[in-house]
């Protein structure tokens, strides 16, 4: 073994006349022989020694760096005082491995000249060449191309006073001998960073032969594999029993077999308490005259339908309904109905896939004879194209028009049918003055779907829903209307205009901003969240589902409501992104108040009356009721705190009364039609919500909006954004621009030809929901009335 010149590097003191060694108490006994070596070379050792230049820091600064980061900083005086800095850094330092390596073993290169021991030669047992590396092959960052040890001591001077005296006290040290005999001492087979020992030499020696011990044999060993999570399970993985080494491979089938079978039974019950769970989901809504008339021409008389209205029409309701009623018409062949929608974060919404993923044709941009094809050799997507029966498409105004067609082609020729779509029935939905279709390329413009060569073949009856429910005062629904067609008068735009004001409420809800773009989401939200003191709460999703490919089901999820990770603190406004209770509802906007636990919740729903205030900032009664409310989150109120926190939301409802949820976990599938969960996200149901993208807010009703029009830019987002509001008092507008409201011409040309189910309905002359050929004398007929209703102002 040698003591290589690296090693003394790190830890040459600064005095060039006694110099002193940090060493490694596992190289003490390297140490040793070498050090005879070496003394017995005086000369040469000293040589060594003086020869030692400055920069010291450079092959010691990885491990010191590594071993305590906190303990040190860019700022640090650098090379000259590594010697002594480093020491006491290592020596100081009670985290770093590297420091209790270091404990302190002081020497002077004299203390050797009075050892006994050292005034013998020995002969190594290695060529010195091997042994002690020559400066010059082993200059290394420290060598003799750096400062001198003189320029270090004036730097030294200013940083440690002891350091200068011109006799240092060192402890007396116990002889060499003695210290190798130090209990305390780590074994010298205690590997060493830099030490060019071969891994071999620091393996301990190897034990005595024992006996060959086979799981089976030890009652411990079968109780482990029959529950491997016990403490005693978890005792014996340091016993040589439990090493995969030491078990046949028969042996490691059975456990493996036996963990498969407890993480299913685990899974199963987990399954279980969901099912089990009480809860109170929303009830079904009673669904207006025209909605059910939409439900009956899809349920009953399978008819091919767009149906479609303004925002707020009940569009979305009515489609969980008849999916609902679908689902149990086919529910020995749950196949036959394939759930879809033009984007993934509508997909989600109605736990359905995109269009794309049911059709199997990837991003589509190819003609449709070779998305044929590409059909043709996935066979999941073959058997899904053919086993279909019902398709719903969901936010059709994002579809693009070639899509539509290319679609109908694969249907009909994958289902070897020549009717439109293969045969499948079509339920279409959506409002083609929202958002529009994103083009294939910049240099096309947008094909809506409507605009398809098969649309009218395909859709045999369109019907249009006018009953708007989200805007219970009809003034603004009709201001809302007008911008939704981009006629506007101008009492409309003044009235727009005079809701610039800032929101008038007493509660401490604020509107939520919606904003064109992501990032202004994300900067918006997370101002927000700096504002509050208090600790921040991580929630992370927990992702599964068929597909195994990470990067793939991100992907898939990346379009999920709920986020991977959401932070939240206590005072933070948030969304519920799903349907708990009637008037808990996706949407619904609160205030996280607390975290607690299911138990502590439980024994806070009871006594809830104690809990609540009179609702007055400050008042003693509404301070009375926080007080309590923070004793019990902190389990002070009799509530036992055992499991997890989840975040305690008030939300305020729009009667203005006060309700509290305890946001557990919740599911969101990407799920195909075959029932295959491609892709699942169990999350907090909540997002933050002092900010929202106008994209994920399509859709959503909000009871207290802020939109800036100045920053919108596309046709459709001017409308979509405002259209969230519930009342006018509840919506504030800046920047109102008439010319921000842009609405595509080929959309009014659309609409000008429809008509409203009411009045077909009404007018039974027209025999009913009217068939494709015949919906186009109706809509002549009827156009001009129904246009003119909608564009009367
Ligand atoms: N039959 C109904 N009875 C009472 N309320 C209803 C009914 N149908 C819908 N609503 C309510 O009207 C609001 C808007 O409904 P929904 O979101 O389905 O409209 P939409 O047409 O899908 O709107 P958007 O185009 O903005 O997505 C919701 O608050 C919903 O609960
Ligand atoms: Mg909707």
């Amino acid at each position: 073994m040698y003591f290589s010149k690296s090693r003394l590097r790190g830890v040459v003191s600064t005095q060039p006349s006694t110099v002193f060694f940090t060493l490694r108490p596992a190289a003490v006994q390297q140490f040793s022989a070498s050090a005879r070596l070496k003394a017995s070379r005086g000369a040469m050792f000293r040589k060594a020694v003086n020869n030692h230049t400055a920069p010291a820091k450079p092959p010691l600064q990885p491990n010191a760096s590594r071993a305590n980061t906190n303990s040190f900083s860019a700022s640090q005086p650098t090379a000259p005082i590594v010697g002594a800095k480093r020491k006491l850094d290592m020596t100081n330092s009670g985290q770093s491995d590297l420091g209790s390596l270091h404990s302190a073993v002081y020497f002077e290169a004299d203390d050797f000249d009075s050892d006994p021991d050292l005034d013998f030669e020995i002969q190594h047992p290695l060529p010195q060449s091997q042994n002690i590396i020559p400066t010059s092959t082993n200059p290394g960052p420290g060598s003799t191309s750096g400062p001198t040890i003189s320029t270090n001591i004036s730097k030294v001077n200013t940083v440690s006073a002891y350091l200068v005296q011109d006799e240092i006290k060192y402890p007396d040290l116990p002889k060499l001998e003695d210290r190798h005999r130090e209990p305390a001492a780590p074994p010298s087979s205690a590997p060493i960073p830099w030490s060019s020992s071969p891994p071999s030499h620091h393996l301990p020696p190897p034990p005595p032969p024992k006996k060959r011990t086979i799981p089976w044999q030890t009652s411990e060993s079968k109780t482990d594999i029959k529950n491997p999570i016990t403490p005693a399970a978890q005792r014996t993985t340091s016993k040589k029993v439990d090493l995969p080494w030491n078990k046949t491979a028969s042996a490691m089938k059975d456990e493996q077999k036996e963990l498969r079978k407890i993480s299913k039974k685990k899974l199963a019950s987990a399954d279980d308490h969901q099912k089990r769970k009480p809860r109170e989901r929303v009830a079904s809504l009673f669904l207006s005259d025209e909605q059910k008339g939409v439900l009956d021409a899809v349920v009953e008389k399978e008819k091919s339908i767009f149906f479609t209205g303004s925002a707020g029409t009940g569009k979305s309701v009515l489609m969980r309904e008849i999916i609902k009623k679908l689902r149990d018409k086919y529910r020995r062949d749950p196949d036959r109905i394939a759930v879809t929608a033009s984007t993934g974060l509508a997909a989600c919404n109605i736990e359905g896939v995109t269009l794309h993923s049911f059709a199997g044709i990837g991003l589509g941009k190819e003609p449709a004879a070779e998305l044929v094809k590409k059909v043709r050799k996935n066979q999941k997507a073959r058997n899904r194209w053919s086993r279909t029966k019902v398709l719903v498409v969901d936010e059709v105004s994002m579809v693009d028009g070639d899509l539509f067609d290319k679609l109908e082609e694969i249907a009909r020729r994958i289902r070897n049918n020549g009717r439109p779509f293969g045969g499948i029935q079509l339920v279409v939905t959506g409002d083609f003055f929202q958002l529009p279709p994103v083009p294939e390329t910049s240099t096309r413009e947008a094909k809506f779907a409507f605009d398809a060569a098969t649309w009218c073949t395909s859709i045999q009856h369109t019907i249009l829903l006018t009953h708007v429910f989200r805007q219970k005062d009809p003034t603004f629904a009709e201001m809302l209307n007008e911008m939704r067609l981009g006629k506007i008068s101008p009492q409309t735009i003044e009235a727009f205009r005079s809701l610039s004001r800032p929101l008038d409420f007493h509660d401490s809800l604020e509107a939520t901003e919606l904003f064109p773009t992501r990032a202004e989401v994300e900067n918006a939200n997370a101002a927000r969240m700096r504002t509050l003191s208090g600790d921040v709460m991580t929630f992370n999703a927990i992702d599964s589902g068929s597909i195994l490919d990470k990067t793939h089901r991100e992907r898939l999820l990346s379009n999920c409501m709920a986020p991977p990770t959401i932070h939240l603190k206590k005072g933070a406004q948030v969304m519920l992104i799903k349907n708990m209770e009637d008037t808990l509802v996706n949407g619904s906007v609160g205030r996280v108040v607390a975290f607690m636990d299911e138990s502590t919740f439980d024994h806070y729903r009871t006594n809830e009356d104690d809990f609540t205030g009179d609702g007055k900032e400050g008042s003693d009664d509404d301070s009375k009721a926080r007080k309590k409310l923070r004793a019990l989150a902190h389990g002070k109120e009799g509530g036992v705190t055992t499991g997890r926190k989840w975040p305690l939301v008030c939300f305020v409802q729009p009667d203005g009364t006060e309700r509290h949820l305890l946001c557990q976990p919740e599911s969101w599938k990407i799920e195909l039609p075959n029932g295959e969960i491609q892709a699942m996200r169990t999350q907090v149901p909540l997002i933050l919500a002092w900010a929202l993208s106008i994209h994920k807010a399509q859709g959503q009703t909000l009871p207290r909006v802020k939109v800036d029009l100045g920053k919108v830019f596309e046709k459709g987002q001017a409308y979509v954004a405002l259209s969230r509001a519930t009342s006018q008092a509840g919506l504030q507008v800046s920047r109102f621009d008439p010319k921000k409201v842009m609405v595509h011409p080929k959309v009014i040309g659309f609409y000008s030809n429809l008509t409203s189910i009411n009045a077909v309905i009404k007018d039974r002359s027209y025999g009913g929901i009217n068939g494709g050929n015949k919906r186009q004398k109706l809509n002549e007929d009827a156009a001009d009335d129904q246009f003119s209703k909608y564009m009367s102002v």
